[in-house]
């Protein structure tokens, strides 16, 4: 008879939001609290894991993820990289509330170094309603943190038996369960039947390929977002950079216009050495150099496809590098 398969080792790190949330009633999809099942009951709640991987549990944060700051991205880098350089863990699946996901996702894809699998995964419905999604979603995380096919990937978002990948996932709705989208550029692949089923990589630098290091870091550099919209001012832009903000982000209408009475406001907060990347609010499509607006002349860097909020991690990261807007262009091409 042959012997059974060796079961890869995965640690999930716990950090809170609706997948450890519970609520009044089995019918409570919103006004229910997050963040109040530990880690070992999430483990006990879907004994079918054991048959995945050989699975442990650290409780790193039990908080709601729009409480996420850039000091739990470092403590949760460091401990994700920790981990990742023990023999004994073959991968990593971290829960998370589903409202900045895709950020933390984006900050580990830069900083994470090591090919092993980094999976993130919650829920749209706390763990006490019907057809919570919970419980299979955690379950397809555990198994694709122990797959081989996930191994070089990037960070990954199992969320609704999909695979997304770290760099272009995006929520796209507040509360239906099915939303994790990766819209235009596409998700990496399926779960199904107990199996990752792949079918595309992102072609951008990640993980074990990263320029980024996080080991020695305690703070990250101050940056800000502008949203862009009809009769903007520049009121909140002149107050990030009262505040000492390195760098900003402006969320664009459009192709990233900027509004004829905020961009003398942005080439002075740019004279004064503070970063301004354009984006778009929009959410698909290139933010092209010199497209809408003089990028050379202005000394600002595009954010390509990223969303404001993935080219704030970004821009951060490439700020504890360098402040040369060349060498950050050319990292925006690059991740
Ligand atoms: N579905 C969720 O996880 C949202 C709950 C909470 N706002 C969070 O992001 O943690």
């Amino acid at each position: 008879e042959q012997a059974a398969p060796k079961l890869a080792n995965v640690t999930i790190l716990a950090t809170g939001g609706t997948i450890a949330g519970s609520g009044a009633t089995s019918t409570t999809t919103v006004g229910y609290t997050a963040a109040t099942v530990g880690v070992q009951q999430l483990i006990q709640s879907v004994p079918e894991l054991a048959k995945v991987a050989n699975v442990t549990g650290e409780q790193v944060f039990q908080i709601a993820s729009e409480s996420m700051t850039n000091e739990h991205w470092l403590a949760l880098a460091k401990r994700v990289n920790a981990l990742l350089t023990q023999s004994n863990v073959d991968g990593v699946v971290i829960t998370h509330g589903t409202d900045t996901m895709e950020e933390t996702a984006y900050f580990l894809n830069l900083v994470v170094k090591s090919r092993k699998p980094v999976v993130l995964v919650g829920a749209m419905r706390p763990s006490t309603a019907m057809s919570a999604d919970g419980p299979i979603n955690l379950y397809n995380a555990v198994l694709l943190a122990a797959h081989p096919d996930a191994v070089g990937k990037g960070v990954l978002v199992a969320m609704g038996d999909q695979i997304h990948g770290a760099r272009d996932v995006s929520k796209t709705n507040t509360s239906t369960p099915d939303a994790f989208k990766t819209t235009e550029l596409g998700m990496l692949g399926y779960l199904q039947g107990g199996k990752p089923f792949f079918y595309r990589v992102s072609t951008r630098k990640h993980t074990a390929d990263s320029e980024f290091d996080i080991g020695g870091l305690t703070a990250l550099p101050q940056v800000d977002i502008v949203y862009g919209y009809a009769n903007m001012n520049s009121v909140a832009l002149d107050a990030f950079v009262a505040a000492g903000a390195k760098g900003v982000i402006h969320a664009g209408v459009g192709d990233g216009s900027l509004a004829a009475r905020v961009k003398p406001a942005l080439s002075a907060a740019r004279q004064k050495g503070v970063v301004i990347v354009r984006s778009s609010r929009v959410g698909q499509g290139i933010l092209a150099r010199n497209g809408e607006a003089n990028d050379d002349q202005l000394d600002f860097v595009v954010s390509d496809t990223l969303s404001p909020q993935k080219a704030r991690i970004l821009l951060m990261l490439a700020l504890t590098k360098t402040s040369d807007t060349k060498e950050l262009q050319r990292l925006f091409y690059a991740y």
